[in-house]
């Protein structure tokens, strides 16, 4: 399969790495410097793209892939917003879209771990809950898309929580999400729940960039000659 990956910093070499081992072809690299590989005449060359770029890159990114009719993979974060416009573009004009906030394996689990955990929380009022992020301090967003997408789905259980808060706050509708930035952590996210009697936490804690990387490679090989919006449930068939 031929690749091109949009973003080459941390993760587009990562996935480059993998991607390389298991046979495919990466075509281009696109970094700041050599954006013109963008243009239809070089990009329309790849069978998928995996984008891994910045908060203020990546929806232009996306743009030209649609525009050289090429399927992307999209992990970058922090620009959640503009998401629903392009899941509409790309349904309404038959381009492949896959984002996912976390691509790797052990997280996607953890999402239906959180999902099950905050349906079982819903009726136990007695119970609070909060959130914590660690990530390394080259991070730009904050709160990171993963603990965004735990937030989501612990508000969607609870009803009793009404909107995340990226601080403390004692206002009990809001669940707090405390992100922290120590170097190298790849990403840790954890979900406690705390009642005067007890505590119960789940954690996730990458080791490093490769799972990330390897999922992010298994979305695109699974992407290849589709059209249309999906993610990483239906990759892994969750
Ligand atoms: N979904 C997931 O599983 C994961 C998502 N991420 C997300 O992926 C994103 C990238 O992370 P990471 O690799 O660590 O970040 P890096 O800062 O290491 O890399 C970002 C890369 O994007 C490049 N870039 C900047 N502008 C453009 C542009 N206009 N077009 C193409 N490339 C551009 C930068 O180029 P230059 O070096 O020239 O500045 C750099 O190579 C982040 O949003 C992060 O949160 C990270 C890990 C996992
Ligand atoms: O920037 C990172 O490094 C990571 N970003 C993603 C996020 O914002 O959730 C995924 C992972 O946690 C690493």
């Amino acid at each position: 399969m031929k690749i091109a990956l949009i973003g080459y910093g941390k993760m587009g070499k990562a996935i480059d790495a993998i991607a390389t081992a298991k046979g495919h072809e990466v075509i281009l690299r696109v970094d700041l410097n050599n954006k013109h590989l963008l243009e239809k005449e070089h990009l329309g060359q790849a069978d998928v793209a995996i984008e891994f770029s910045t908060p203020e890159t990546a929806y232009s990114n996306v743009m030209k892939c649609f525009e050289a009719n090429v399927p992307v993979v999209s992990g970058t974060t922090g620009w959640l917003e503009k998401l629903p416009e392009v899941n509409a573009i790309a349904t309404k004009e038959g381009k492949g879209f896959l984002h996912a906030t976390n691509f790797s394996i052990g997280v996607n689990i953890f999402f239906e771990v959180n999902k099950r955990l905050a349906e079982l929380m819903s009726t136990q009022p007695q119970y609070d809950v909060r959130m914590e992020e660690i990530h390394h301090t080259q991070k730009k967003d904050s709160p990171s898309g993963t603990a965004i997408t735990l937030a989501e789905q612990v508000l969607a259980g609870i009803p009793r929580k009404h909107e995340w808060i990226n601080q403390e706050s004692s206002v009990e509708d809001k669940l707090v999400i405390i992100s922290k930035r120590i170097d190298p952590a790849p990403g840790t996210h954890t979900v406690t729940y705390t009642s005067p009697i007890d505590d119960i936490s789940i954690t996730h804690t990458a080791h490093s960039r490769e799972g990330f990387a390897a999922g992010a490679v298994v979305a695109a090989e699974w992407l290849k000659g589709k059209s249309g919006v999906y993610s990483m449930k239906d990759v892994l068939n969750l």
